[in-house]
């Protein structure tokens, strides 16, 4: 079975899948999505590249964004940053504030919305233009210079950013929050705007699947050691409460938004990219998961098994 094929027989067995899910309303620009938008991208440590449906189109990354500002936070200020944020799981919805009280405004990891928020606030400190560094160092990650933030969405999430504002407001009482909170929080809101295809976000997430090294321009990123914290932290968190149960079915470090996106790396092999709007109760994609536990059930690819038989896969 080639990669086309595999695609195909997921694309098969998904025709029946019926647990579509909402698009997410609590972001008006993101209510308009279309729920029935679908695409696949996977990117091989060889350099192929396979597609399979909406692959070209933009949609917004929303917390994806939060893998890669923190990797940007770590390369600025190393461990440092554990003293701001922890790696622990948090089993709670990204938007939860119950733990945030208990645990002294130290969040409980970064890819929840109060542990974005801080790396934020440490962007800031750190950068002197830190919009533009920020999508610089995402285009460069994805090769493609043509990544921007989507203002509307941006100021679409701020007009009823309620949630977020209770959020930062709650951390800088507790002294984890050193700028201007509306500062802060704008660049949030535009982090999360962030525009992506299925294949720019196959592409950016690849130097995570090579031990920290940006294959198009042969770049070091992260060391071997740093990959492997951004990389468990993935399989932990990234799926917040739902973290358990993508491990569990998919068996992969990966990242999931409110747009309806999620990207996943099997280290030394390849990265994958799906998305599919309508989301779950834990605000993931519905099908995007299901599709991803399709095609690392056929490849035999996840962190957790024996070494897959890439070799019976063939090429094109
Ligand atoms: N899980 C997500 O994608 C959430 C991101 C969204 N911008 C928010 O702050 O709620």
């Amino acid at each position: 079975m080639n990669y086309q094929e595999i695609f195909q027989e997921i694309s098969n067995e998904l025709k029946g899948f019926d647990e579509i899910g909402q698009v997410a309303t609590y972001i008006p620009a993101l209510a308009k999505g279309n729920p029935n938008k679908f695409g696949m991208y996977l990117v091989t440590e060889e350099g192929h590249e396979y597609a399979h449906g909406d692959t070209e189109e933009p949609f917004s990354i929303q917390s994806i964004s939060k893998v890669l500002s923190l990797v940007y936070a770590f390369k600025l200020v190393g461990t440092d940053l554990w003293k701001r944020v922890g790696v622990e799981p948090s089993g709670s919805p990204f938007n939860s504030l119950v733990q945030l009280e208990y645990e002294q405004g130290i969040p409980r990891n970064p890819l929840i919305n109060a542990g974005a928020i801080v790396i934020c606030d440490i962007l800031i400190s750190q950068l002197e233009n830190p919009y533009d560094d920020f999508i610089r160092f995402v285009r460069e990650l994805s090769g493609n210079p043509n990544i921007q933030y989507r203002e509307e969405t941006a100021a679409s999430e701020k007009e009823c950013g309620y949630k977020n504002n209770a959020h930062i407001n709650l951390m800088k009482s507790f002294g984890n929050i050193d700028n201007d909170v509306e500062q802060v929080l704008d660049f949030y809101f535009y982090l999360c705007s962030i525009e992506m295809s299925c294949k720019d976000l196959a592409q950016t997430f690849m130097f995570l699947a090579r031990g920290g090294k940006n294959p198009l321009t042969n770049k070091r990123v992260l060391t071997a050691q740093e990959t492997k914290r951004i990389n468990s932290i993935m399989l932990l968190c990234g799926f917040y409460d739902e973290a358990g149960e993508f491990a569990f079915k998919v068996g992969l470090p990966g990242k999931s938004g409110v747009g309806g996106g999620i990207v996943a790396i099997y280290p030394d092999q390849y990265s994958i990219a799906v998305w599919s709007p309508g989301l779950n109760s834990k605000g993931n994609s519905s099908k995007g998961i299901k599709a991803l536990e399709i095609f690392t059930t056929i490849t035999q690819s996840n962190v957790f098994g024996p070494m897959p038989i890439f070799d019976e896969l063939e090429y094109e």
